[in-house]
């Protein structure tokens, strides 16, 4: 009995010539669904219609073709059992030998900017992968093939191996295939989630495709990979790395905190360094160069080996400065040419650009034993007209613009945290302190007389007066934390008594 071959592709390239060769060369037979059959015919091949062969039209426009018992059950037939062999013969299916097939275009149709759910959910090939996974399955008897690039090796194949694919070559198309579905449900999975309206749903599943395995991960004992959602296109991994060594673990990390950081300096130029996913530098001014030199200057013994992120595109001015420092990462919206040339000089700078700071994840994982915990991103701040002035000192303008850029800063700074800012610029960080004060010790120590006529920024609100009467003694003038605690009073006694100003945010922003 001359082979069968089944093919049922989306994108026709390469489809003809191999249907040609197939048919001519080894002697096959061609089964085919609706359009593949039209291509085949037009170019003067005789090929069968699988509704013909199976006797059941295509249904719901498209929806049910090939998902029939004679087109299965040719492919998942094993060869080698009796019992399979009687069941193919009772009921008329011959055994397929080759199934070619490729799927709808699921991602390239989600990619589209207006694309509806409906044109989506419709782009979704249920019978292609049906065929795909049983061919693999079932590797043994018969090739698959998912990728016309893959046509020509075939054909070589079977013209090296007197008409049929070695065992070797059946494995490795029936593993890309299994690949190939996987890829293609984890793109729908992420497409659907996105789509989601739900920020913590039911049930919560998480796919993501290998984009890089690290070189490690925190530590070189740990291993690491990054992995893409979505169509691969969105946030980092949408990012261009205009130069410099592959990203490690720790660098996207990190990258990942100075994006979130620098999304709240939205309007004037603003620079953030950082070490270890906290800011040891962070400026806005009115050029890019000005808030990196402060920005700099505020920490210019932590900034070694930063990573630093700018909300504006990077000029000629700003990279010849960034180059006289050993940084780990610099990103930045855009990089005009100048910058790219400048920086080119220092080959193993990781420079990046990033055109849609903005875009961050919806939600937040972290694995537990267990299980894995799911919260909203951190996206809302509250700001200075929904704060409440709890001293009878009042905020001048000035004062209520450092306390909000205080308040940002502190925002993202591990906890407990407190800032002590200055000219739109930190002098002081005192990050993930186990108490409070301890923490605000630091920040005033690292400001030292930069404290005198500061602000001072809590991420979260003080259980004791302690930290107002530290902050008021280094010459802190005002201070803005969320309030709340049960001897709020105490802090705001002591803060009168020492005439501090002191707003209350009403939001806390704990970071872990
Ligand atoms: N529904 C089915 O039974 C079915 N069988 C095969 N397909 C897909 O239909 C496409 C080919 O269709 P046509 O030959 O009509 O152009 C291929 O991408 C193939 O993966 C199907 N379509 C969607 O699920």
């Amino acid at each position: 009995m001359a082979p069968l071959a089944l093919l049922s592709t989306s994108d026709k390239t390469g489809l003809v010539d191999l249907a040609r060769s197939l048919v001519e060369e080894f002697g096959f037979d061609l089964v085919s669904s609706g359009g593949t059959a039209k291509t085949l015919q037009e170019a003067g091949l005789t090929v069968t219609k699988v509704a013909d062969y199976t006797g059941s039209p295509e249904i719901l426009g498209g929806r049910v073709k090939t998902l029939h018992p004679r087109i299965h059950g040719g492919i998942l037939a094993r060869r080698n059992l009796e019992g399979d062999l009687q069941d193919l013969a009772d009921n008329e299916i011959r055994p397929i030998d080759l199934v070619v097939v490729n799927l709808y275009p699921f991602a390239q149709t989600i990619a589209k900017p207006d694309v509806s759910l409906e044109e989506a959910i419709e782009n979704i090939d249920i019978g292609g992968p049906t065929l795909l996974r049983a061919s693999a399955k079932n590797y043994a008897h018969l090739t698959v093939l998912c990728d016309p690039t893959d046509y020509d090796a075939y054909l070589t194949e079977l013209r090296q191996q007197g008409g049929k694919a070695s065992a070797e070559f059946r494995k490795e198309r029936a593993i890309k295939a299994f690949a190939h579905t996987g890829g293609y449900d984890r793109a729908i999975t992420a497409y659907l989630t996105g789509q989601q309206e739900e920020l913590l749903p039911p049930e919560f599943s998480l796919s993501g495709e290998k984009r890089q395995t690290m070189r490690y991960g925190e530590n070189p004992h740990q291993s690491a990979a990054w992995y893409q959602t979505g169509t691969g296109k969105e946030g980092w991994s949408g990012a261009t790395q205009l130069q410099g060594k592959e990203l490690s673990y720790n660098n996207l990390v990190d990258l990942e905190a100075a994006r979130e950081i620098i999304t709240e300096f939205t309007d004037k130029p603003a620079v953030a360094i950082l070490k270890h996913t906290n800011p040891c530098g962070l400026a806005v001014a009115d050029t890019l160069l000005e808030a990196y030199e402060k920005a700099l200057a505020a920490d210019s013994v932590s900034a070694f080996g930063g990573i630093v992120a700018l909300n504006k595109p990077l000029d000629g001015a700003t990279a010849q400065e960034l180059k006289k420092m050993f940084l780990e990462c610099v990103v930045a919206p855009g990089c005009e040419p100048e910058a790219e040339e400048i920086l080119h000089k220092k080959s193993k700078l990781r420079v990046l650009v990033l055109p849609d700071l903005m875009q961050g994840p919806p939600v937040k994982i972290k694995g537990i034993a267990g299980g894995f915990l799911l919260q909203e991103s951190d996206r809302t701040i509250s700001t200075p007209d929904r704060w409440q002035v709890v001293t009878e000192k009042q905020p001048t303008p000035e004062q209520l613009e450092e306390l909000f850029f205080a308040w940002k800063v502190v925002k993202h700074v591990k906890s407990n945290a407190i800032v002590v800012t200055k000219n739109q610029t930190t002098c002081g960080v005192g990050a993930g302190q186990m108490n409070r004060v301890g923490a605000a010790q630091i920040a005033l120590e690292q400001a030292g007389e930069k404290a005198r006529g500061a602000i001072l920024g809590s991420d979260a609100f003080f259980p004791f007066d302690d930290t107002v009467r530290k902050a008021a003694a280094a010459g802190i003038e005002a201070i803005v934390q969320p309030g709340g605690s049960v001897r709020d009073k105490d802090s705001i006694a002591a803060a009168n008594e020492l005439g501090v100003v002191m707003v209350f945010t009403g939001m806390r922003h704990f970071l872990h």
